[in-house]
């Protein structure tokens, strides 16, 4: 006979080591990199994940074998180039993560990044069109602005594209924002919920702190809004020319990973988180893809959330921010069109 602890102990057991059967194929694309890395090991501790498939040009191999031996239920499999491995990488998958490309160095803009990410992230993109094109695609490669519009024109040019499907992950900004708030009011991190809307660079980066509850003084709004804007700057300037931002977007990544696994195999409603998107908010001012807040759920995109009430002064980094964004997105779309042509 089994006493109630035996019988308690052998059920977890078997609980634990039973993969769930709501559970995803995620691939990592830039899988050896500074962001890659980390968030293959974050996304290592996700039970909704079934299989992590790990690409890059070189060092999977190894990055896999280490990452295989962590006692999750996951299977984790890496790839390279050679025989097929993109392809290997890519069947099956439910969703592609894409940090593989060039990171900046001081001195550098987003957009100095996108002579050499812009083919990098179309011919990954050309890869996921023809081996998973019903893969949710979550695109952290910059410069975000235009490496999410060049994803959309390759899927088009494949018809495949599936605007609720595609997403520029802009988590970053809503983790920095938060952070940098909670600094300033000396609160906790869980009470500084900031949205941040607009793209992923520089004055592209819009938060609304007249949202948060909180109140600040003008210095204070400010002086956390250039902060929030140029985040990126401090690490990259940190880093003195070893990179950019590369835990902190695995942190940031691997929550907007989990959000959305949680939305679709986990079935959990109500998820929201900002990314940016196929949207209609600035349609008409010509911008076709823009972060706001956004509903998750099992197909991915669920609602749009419109930008709310804003003050005098958000108005204003909204119009700064549109030009800029609308220029961001036409060099993405034209990079794949030009070529198409
Ligand atoms: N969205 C954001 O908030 C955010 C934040 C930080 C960094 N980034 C961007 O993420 C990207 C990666 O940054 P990182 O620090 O990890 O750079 P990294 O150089 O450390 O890693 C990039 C990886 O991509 C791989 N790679 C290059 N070409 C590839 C290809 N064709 N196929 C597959 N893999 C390929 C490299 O081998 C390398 O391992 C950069 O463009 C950076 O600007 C975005
Ligand atoms: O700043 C960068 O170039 C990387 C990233 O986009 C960031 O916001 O940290």
């Amino acid at each position: 006979m089994f006493t109630t602890r035996q019988i308690t102990s052998i059920a977890k057991r078997a609980f634990s080591t039973s993969a769930s059967s709501n559970a995803a194929k995620v691939a990592v694309l830039g899988a050896s990199g500074g962001i890659g890395q980390p968030l293959s090991l974050l996304l290592k501790q996700s039970s909704l994940i079934s299989h992590l498939s790990l690409y890059d040009i070189v060092n999977t191999p190894g990055v896999a074998a280490d990452l295989s031996h962590i006692n999750t239920n996951s299977k984790v499999t890496g790839h390279v180039p050679q025989n097929d491995g993109l392809k290997e990488a890519l069947t099956g998958c439910d969703i592609v993560v894409i940090p593989a490309g060039v990171p900046r160095k001081p001195g550098m803009t987003r957009d100095d990044l996108f002579n050499t990410n812009a083919s990098i992230v179309r011919d990954l993109a050309e890869a996921c069109a023809q081996h998973c094109p019903k893969a949710h695609i979550l695109v952290i490669a910059n410069p975000v602005n235009s490496t999410v519009p060049i994803v959309a024109e390759v899927f088009q040019k494949h018809s495949v594209f599936d605007p609720k499907k595609l997403f520029g992950v802009t988590t970053l900004d809503v983790v920095r924002a938060s952070r940098f708030v909670s600094e300033v009011k000396k609160i906790s991190t869980n009470d500084a919920k900031i949205t941040v809307i607009g793209g992923h660079s520089g004055v592209t980066i819009v938060p609304l702190l007249s949202q948060s509850g909180h109140s600040f003084t003008e210095e204070e709004v400010k002086s956390l809004t250039h902060r929030i804007q140029f985040g990126g700057d401090e690490v990259v300037k940190a880093k003195n020319g070893a990179g950019s931002a590369t835990l902190s977007m695995a942190f940031a990544g691997a929550r907007f990973t989990n959000s959305l696994l949680e939305a679709t195999v986990g079935g959990k409603k109500g998820i929201i988180e900002p990314t940016f998107v196929k949207s209609d908010i600035f349609a008409k001012e010509g911008v076709e893809y823009f972060a706001t807040n956004v509903e998750l759920g099992p197909n991915g995109v669920e609602k749009i959330h419109p930008v709310g009430n804003i003050n005098k002064y958000e108005q204003g980094l909204i119009d700064a921010a549109i030009p800029e964004l609308k220029g961001n997105i036409v060099k993405g779309k034209s990079f794949v069109s030009e070529v198409k042509a």
